[in-house]
């Protein structure tokens, strides 16, 4: 495997999580103090070495919150933001001298367009404002971040000038975000380099990357900031952030540690704690992580085409650079579908603890390549039933031929039900305490047996209230289980609605 934990001879760098500040400005991702606190304790627990708890003049729910991480929170530095304003500074210094180490975060904005437009004031004023205000932070603290908002849409004249004042002032750490994500990799680069080499005073702070995902360019900048020389950056569990985010902490850290042969740096994270981080910040944030997301998506260790499966089979580096373990998943997932192939199928029978010949084996293998083109989903117990020998023989036998619902908000709700079994039809008709209990009576007693209903769930697939819906059933029986599921557009309440049946009853029928 290409990670390599031999840290010698790389250089550190700072993880500054802003999860709790600037991850909470997505609209919508407002966080409780309770999980701000168990978010900001598995982050002290993970390694983060700076938690950038929130901005303290913002609200008095703001101030409790970092005041509270602050007092909570063991071995991480907590850093509260603040305006290049006097009260704001204030607020957080109160916020953050609670901590074991609290620093006081100020930024201004440096670019023409925010001078202009933003703080209405001339870059002059601007210089003055850095100069009070980081010698005010640094009168309350030791440890004081200065940051140019929007640092690589500025002249790097006057973005020098503006550092120079920062670092004469007392900041101890200087960062140059790219606040709307406009930068591009090698420009980023070259911004540090120049700053590092020509500003006095340059090489007695740490300077930072905070880069936003505008453009889907903020891990790779964050990468190109560290190459120009930054050794600390500020980045989000699931990549939360303004607008479209910023860089993802499980990405940085994860490139830092599998890419070391090639960037030749470290960080103090635990990487087996990514996967859960991920997994609390999205039910804290209410927002969901894509299934294709880096390190922590649910298909980031997940193969679904036969030609990988084959490899992964043979030999796990094939088509993983890490492994799940690193990132805390248990194991990669082979999952069944239409583009399977024979060696993962294999695989598949034997961990369900079949061993079939080599027929029974092809003669399965077409089976399941068949169900797997008509249904999205593959379940074990799809792959039982395949194999089984009854497969198929019932699917002919019963056929559903017309169905009828009545529901109503009052009352018991009606089901009538055609059924043809072996070529004769009857109708049956059923009450219940809702249509889907009408419906699986009426089938009940048309089919004459008993399964218990394990799962019924309905996905919407468009949008609308004629949308398409998925039905997806699994019905288990004397210690067997089967399912299926068919899709259907929605139709009004007294509906006909049979093909969201025949999906459930074809495949509950047959491993029945
Ligand atoms: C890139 C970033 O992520 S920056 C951080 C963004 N996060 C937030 O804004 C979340 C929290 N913000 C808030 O709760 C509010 O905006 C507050 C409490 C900070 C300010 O509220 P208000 O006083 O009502 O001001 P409002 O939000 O309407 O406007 C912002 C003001 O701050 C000024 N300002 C913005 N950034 C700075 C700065 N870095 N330094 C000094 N002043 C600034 C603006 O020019 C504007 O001033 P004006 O009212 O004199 O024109
Ligand atoms: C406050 C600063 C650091 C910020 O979030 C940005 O510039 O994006
Ligand atoms: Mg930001």
């Amino acid at each position: 495997m290409t990670i390599s934990a031999d840290n010698s001879n790389k250089e550190r760098v700072y993880i500054f999580d802003t999860t709790l500040r600037d991850g909470e400005q997505s609209p919508g991702a407002t966080m409780t103090l309770e999980e701000k606190l168990q978010v900001a304790e598995l982050l002290d627990e993970m390694g983060v070495d700076i938690i950038e708890a929130g901005f303290p003049i913002a609200s008095v729910g703001d101030f409790e919150a970092v005041t509270a991480v602050a007092k909570q929170v063991k071995n991480s530095t907590i850093a509260g933001l603040a305006r290049a304003i006097p009260a704001d500074i204030d607020r957080a210094g109160e916020a953050v001298r609670h901590a074991r180490r609290g620093r006081i975060h100020t930024f201004v904005s440096t670019s023409p367009i925010h001078l202009a437009h933003q703080m209405r004031k001339t870059g002059d004023e601007v210089i003055e404002i850095i100069q009070k205000t980081v010698t005010q932070a640094r009168n309350l603290i030791d440890d004081v971040e200065w940051s140019a908002m929007d640092a690589t849409r500025t002249p790097i004249e006057y973005l020098m000038r503006c550092v120079e004042t920062a670092i004469k002032a007392g900041a101890t750490t200087i960062n140059l975000p790219d606040t709307v994500g406009y930068a591009v990799p090698e420009e980023y680069t070259a911004m540090f380099r120049t700053i590092i080499e020509k500003v006095p005073g340059a090489d007695k702070v740490i300077f930072s990357v905070h880069c936003h995902d505008d453009l889907g360019m903020a891990v790779a900048n964050s990468l190109a900031g560290v190459v120009g020389g930054a050794r600390q950056v500020e980045c989000t569990i699931n990549g939360l952030g303004e607008r479209a985010g910023n860089a993802a902490l499980e990405e940085v850290v994860m490139a830092l540690r599998t890419r070391g042969d090639a960037m030749p740096y470290y960080t103090n994270v635990e990487t087996t704690h990514l996967s859960r981080a991920s997994r609390i910040v999205s039910a804290a944030s209410n927002f969901p992580v894509q299934y294709n997301k880096a390190i922590v998506g649910k298909n980031a260790f997940a193969h679904e085409s036969g030609i990988h499966q084959d490899g992964m089979l043979k030999n796990a580096e094939t088509y993983e650079i890490m492994t799940p373990e690193s990132v805390g998943i248990k194991a990669t997932t082979l999952v069944m579908g239409k583009h399977s192939g024979r060696a993962a199928f294999k695989d598949k029978l034997k961990e369900l603890g079949y061993e079939l010949g080599d027929n029974a084996f092809q003669e399965a293998f077409v089976r399941f390549k068949d169900l797997a083109d008509r249904k999205k989903h593959i379940y074990d117990a799809d792959i039982i039933a395949l194999v089984d020998d009854e497969v198929g023989s019932i699917d002919d036998r019963i056929k559903l031929v017309d169905m009828e619902v009545v529901s109503k908000t009052s009352g018991v709700h009606r089901c009538v039900m055609t059924l043809s079994i072996d070529g004769e039809e009857s109708e049956v008709t059923f009450d219940g305490m809702g249509s889907v209990d009408a419906i699986f009576n009426a089938i009940k007693q048309g089919v004459g047996q008993d399964p218990h209903l394990v799962l019924y769930a309905v996905d919407g697939v468009t949008g609308g209230t004629d949308a398409q819906a998925n039905v997806h059933v699994r019905l288990e029986m004397n210690g067997r289980i089967a399912s299926g599921n068919a899709s259907r557009w929605a139709t009004p309440v007294q509906s006909r609605a049979p093909s969201l049946v025949p999906g459930a009853l074809r495949s509950a029928s047959k491993s029945m």
